[in-house]
């Protein structure tokens, strides 16, 4: 195996262990990754189109990366301005803005595409 080859596989491992990280200690990013199961469940259960499946996990993966980088400035604050300081909060709350626009993104598109089929069915 190459140097560059196995410099990939290290990096994916580092990239690995932080999404463990998240999943163990950020509440908020547990609550994403139970509603992204949820909503991957009902697509299977309405048997979505392609078309739906892409943007159902186009908005998933939106969220979930959104909310790893919002981790990642938290923890980097924490780490470099244990303080309180009102810098500290603007940053803070634009990341938390970030989340809070991804968040209501992917329900627009989860309503989008899961009207129509609960239309459907009754
Ligand atoms: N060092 C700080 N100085 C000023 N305000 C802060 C500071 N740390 C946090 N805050 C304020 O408190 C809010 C919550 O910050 P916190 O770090 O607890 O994030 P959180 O959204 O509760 O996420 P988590 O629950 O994952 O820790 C921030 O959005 C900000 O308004």
């Amino acid at each position: 195996m190459s140097d560059k080859q196995w410099q990939s596989i290290v990096g994916f491992s580092h990239a690995w262990n932080g999404i463990k990280a998240a999943t163990r200690t950020e509440g908020n990013f547990r609550i994403h990754l139970i509603t992204a199961f949820a909503v991957i469940s009902a697509g299977i259960f309405f048997r979505l189109t392609v078309i739906k499946w892409l943007m159902i996990i186009v908005a998933i993966g939106f969220v979930l990366a959104v909310e790893l980088l919002n981790t990642a400035i938290e923890k980097m604050l924490d780490y470099l301005k244990p303080d309180i300081h009102p810098h500290a909060k603007v940053i803070k709350d634009l990341a938390a803005g970030a989340v809070l626009v991804s968040a209501m993104t992917a329900a627009v598109v989860g309503l989008l595409v899961f009207l129509p089929e609960i239309y459907e069915l009754v």
